[in-house]
């Protein structure tokens, strides 16, 4: 049995046409057609997926009630209604109650509805980031509005669809939007179509598969509709997989023909399109794949899509070549014993291309020819119809391609369609862009009649799985000669023979014929016995066969890599002994040279400590030497206003000592400092370096005012020494005036002793001459000696404000300043330099 036709241990494969057959199909129609399809199709054990190619259905049906959230051209048109996960199917009895003929009649006629239009805005991709290409649309979800921001005004500015997606959007909020409500009508028993429309590389691979995930348990943010459409279907409809089931199908048309991508068999067998007694497209040959879980329908896409036909172009360098048709047929159980069965086709069409853009030549030449004329083909149709207004005279080119033979129920037919537009965002593609809006705004116009499928009854479907059961008898028994089943054949043909010849006897034997009909019927169930026994062997013997082959394999990988491990461990035995040969000797001279390099290091560490502490030392004598040379605390209290602000203040000296201080208690320890301690020697000597660099402003500054200080002083000196210069001669000049003075009073006494010796006193006048002459002098005499006492006060003043020793050599040692950066230099630390 080939295990490709078993998915999860099953896989259906028969015919199912007629199943989705609706309304108007009259159900002897219907059930002749499934007959003859069925014994027809059992020799190719294949399906046909019906799609309805007639043109709008001739009758219109009366009120029937269109599910809110899905009429065109209201707001909440697609996404309004998030079906939760949990809700249950609807019950099947109302729509079966629906299927009264009068009704459907009139429910038809209600039902028309347009399709609908939504356009995706891809998102920039990193070429076009990289060039720097700037969006020319701006989207509004509210108005559902896109805009072309474009300097050309001849351009449409603006485009009303359904729905708009900006390049932000998730590819979640895309299946909200569009497929989820879509999914509610399929279990209604709708058949539904999304349609991914747009020019080459816009994303509509992208928007459909995305990333499909590996496992199918976790859904990739990047999943498309399909993922996302298998998760949600299976977690809203549940375990029980009695009440319902999902199929799925993978159509290809590459250069205009049909491929079966779900199919294991060679590609040589051709898929054929036929149209059935109702005017009904069949696809023959195409299987449908029943699956279990998410997981199978995952591996099943995984695999379809992995054949489709891709190519690098110079716009893409995944592009599909082909178009692709992705069917989830699903089938609901009721109360009732009549099934529902609804459809959602998932459309992922190949993009127009320019060949002079795309660079495609040859074979993508070709292939790009199909694509455009398909597409071509589906335009003349979209607009057919959309000018048709649903004008059942007006010619429809559907015949005029594959695809649009395919697509026929979808557009102008019964299927719930939407149209998913996608458009690049930058300008280079804004005329494709707006070419694949303006058909989208056109398929806005096309008007179709939604029907629910005509459910199907139980004892059909009991037909339909007795087929299928044949079918998987018949490849669980195989046809090969040695098969167990030609073993019974065979045994079954001697039993005729055996019963031939019996009744080929004659009738005088007939009482030995009624004993013979009894061994014949013994035998007949012994041989049956021994066919089954034959057979239940010949599988048991396959599975101990298999069983031991298993084994075998398993113990001959083992004994390999025993095989090997034992290899491995003999070289590793032979290069150890090979070391121990050579090492062993020198060994025991080289741990001797290495204690003995050890203790050379234990030395030099001993070493080092010493001469580190010598050098703490050193930096003590050093730090002591600057301090006292400093004389910071005479320095830093200036007698007179002080020429700047002094920076080296009290709290640096402290902290100054303080890293000396910190510095000498790590270099006076017993062991080297470890790392942290190092880390904190490094900080020290950083402050260190921070506060000799205040020390040499400060010094700098000092030198300054103690340089004006100096200038001061030799100024007052000067000054001092001029003044007692102008002091001692005025002295000089009183000196010399009072010693004229006295000298004239010499004379005047002695010129009146000569007066008195040559007149006498007798003359009274010269008497009283004389004492006038007396008390003159006698006035300047005392005026003199005052004038004598107040210079020599001065003369005391002046020596007194002289300084002890006023030579500036002289200056005491606290005056004189050190260089801090000749200091620097001689501090033996080299973090200090
Ligand atoms: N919405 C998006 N966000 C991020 N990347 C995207 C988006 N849409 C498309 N892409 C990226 O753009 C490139 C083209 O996308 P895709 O192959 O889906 O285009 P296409 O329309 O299917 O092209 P073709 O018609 O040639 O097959 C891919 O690399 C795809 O990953």
């Amino acid at each position: 049995m080939p295990a490709t036709q078993v998915i999860n241990g099953l896989k259906i494969l028969n015919n199912k046409a007629g199943h989705s057959t609706q309304e108007k199909c009259a159900p002897s129609a219907f059930m002749a057609s499934q007959t003859s399809k069925a014994t027809s199709s059992t020799q190719t054990k294949k399906a046909a997926v019906s799609f309805n190619e007639s043109k709008v259905p001739t009758k219109r049906f009366l009120n029937k009630v269109i599910p809110s959230h899905y009429a065109p051209r209201i707001p909440s048109a697609l996404g309004k209604s998030k079906a939760t996960m949990t809700s249950s199917v609807a019950p099947l009895d109302s729509a079966v109650k629906d299927l009264h003929p009068r009704k459907d009649l009139q429910s038809k006629r209600e039902g028309a509805c347009n399709i609908q239009a939504v356009v995706r805005v891809r998102a920039l991709t990193q070429l076009e980031e990289v060039n720097k290409e700037s969006i020319v649309f701006s989207t509004d979800t509210t108005s559902k509005t896109l805009k072309v921001i474009s300097e050309d005004k001849k351009t449409p500015a603006t485009f009303q669809v359904d729905h708009v997606f900006g390049t932000e959007t998730s590819q979640a909020a895309v299946f909200d939007e569009v497929v989820e409500p879509m999914l509610e009508e399929v279990i209604k028993g709708f058949n539904c179509t999304i349609l991914a429309y747009g020019h080459t590389g816009t994303g509509k691979t992208f928007t459909i598969e995305g990333n499909l995930g590996s496992n199918g348990v976790v859904l990739d943010a990047d999943a498309g509709l399909i993922p996302r459409t298998l998760h949600n279907l299976f977690h809203q409809l549940g375990e029980d997989k009695t009440k319902f089931s999902i199929r799925i199908s993978m159509l290809e048309l590459y250069n205009e023909e049909p491929n079966d991508l779900l199919s294991l068999k060679s590609s040589s067998q051709k898929l054929m399109l036929t149209n059935d007694a109702n005017n009904k497209l069949q696809i023959n040959g195409i299987e449908e794949e029943l699956i279990e879980d998410t997981a199978a329908g995952i591996a099943l896409l995984q695999r379809g899509s992995s054949k489709r036909h891709t190519a690098s172009t110079k716009i893409n360098t995944t592009s599909s070549r082909s178009h692709c048709i992705f069917t989830f047929t699903l089938r609901l159980k009721g109360s009732t014993s009549a099934v529902r069965e609804g459809k959602l086709h998932i459309v992922d069409l190949a993009g127009a291309e320019d060949t002079k853009v795309s660079g495609a030549s040859n074979q993508r030449a070709r292939e790009a020819g199909c694509i455009n004329q398909s597409l071509f083909t589906l335009n003349r149709v979209i607009s057919a119809l959309a000018a048709s207004s649903g004008n059942k005279s007006q010619h429809i080119p559907y015949r005029e391609s594959k695809l649009t033979r395919i697509l026929a129920d979808s557009l102008g037919g019964s299927s719930k369609t939407c149209f998913i537009a996608t458009v690049a965002p930058t300008h280079s593609c804004l005329d494709e862009s707006i070419n694949t809006l303006k058909y989208a705004t056109t398929a806005m116009k096309i008007t179709n009649v939604p029907v629910v499928n005509k459910t199907i009854s139980s004892s059909l479907l009991v037909k339909e799985l007795e087929a299928e059961n044949a079918l998987l008898r018949q490849k669980l028994l195989g046809t090969g000669e040695k098969s167990p089943c030609s073993e019974i054949n065979r045994l079954l043909m001697e039993i005729q023979v055996e019963k031939d010849k019996l009744h080929g006897s004659s009738g005088k034997r007939l009482a030995a014929e009624c004993a013979l009909r009894e061994a014949y019927a013994a035998s007949e169930t012994n041989l049956n016995s021994i066919a089954t026994r034959l057979l239940l062997a010949a599988q048991d013997q396959t599975l101990v066969a298999q069983g031991l082959q298993t084994a075998l394999d398993c113990q001959s990988s083992d004994v390999d890599l025993a095989q090997q491990k034992l290899n491995s461990l003999s070289d590793q035995c032979n290069e150890f002994i090979n070391f121990l040969k050579s090492n062993l000797a020198p060994s025991n001279s080289s741990i001797d040279i290495l204690v003995a390099a050890i203790d050379n290091l234990n030395a030099e560490v001993l070493i080092q400590k010493g001469k580190s502490f010598s050098v703490v030392t050193e930096l003590k004598g050093t730090l002591e030497w600057i301090m006292s040379k400093l004389d910071l605390d005479s320095m830093s209290t200036p007698k007179t206003t002080p020429l700047v602000e002094m920076p080296f203040n009290e709290s640096r000296k402290k902290r100054l000592r303080q890293c000396f201080d910190d510095l000498q208690a790590i270099f006076s320890q017993d062991q080297l400092p470890d790392h942290t301690t190092w880390e904190s020697v490094k900080s020290l000597i950083s402050d260190l370096d921070v506060l000799c660099e205040d020390l040499i402003l400060y010094s700098d500054e000092t030198q300054q005012y103690q340089a004006k200080y100096n200038e001061e002083r030799v100024d007052m000196f000067k000054n001092i020494k001029k003044y007692c210069q102008i002091v001692l001669r005025s002295a000089k000049e009183y000196k010399d005036a009072d010693l004229k003075n006295i000298n004239e009073l010499d004379s005047m006494f002695l010129a009146l002793r000569n007066d008195i010796g040559t007149n006498g006193l007798t003359q009274a006048g010269s008497f009283k001459t004389i004492e006038s002459k007396l008390s003159f002098i006698t006035e300047e005499i005392s005026k003199f000696t005052s004038e004598l006492t107040l210079l020599q006060a001065s003369m005391k003043c002046a020596t007194q404000a002289l300084p002890v020793q006023p030579d500036l050599a002289d200056l005491p040692d606290s005056w004189k300043l050190v260089d801090p950066a000749v200091v620097c230099a001689e501090f033996p630390h080299p973090y200090l330099n």
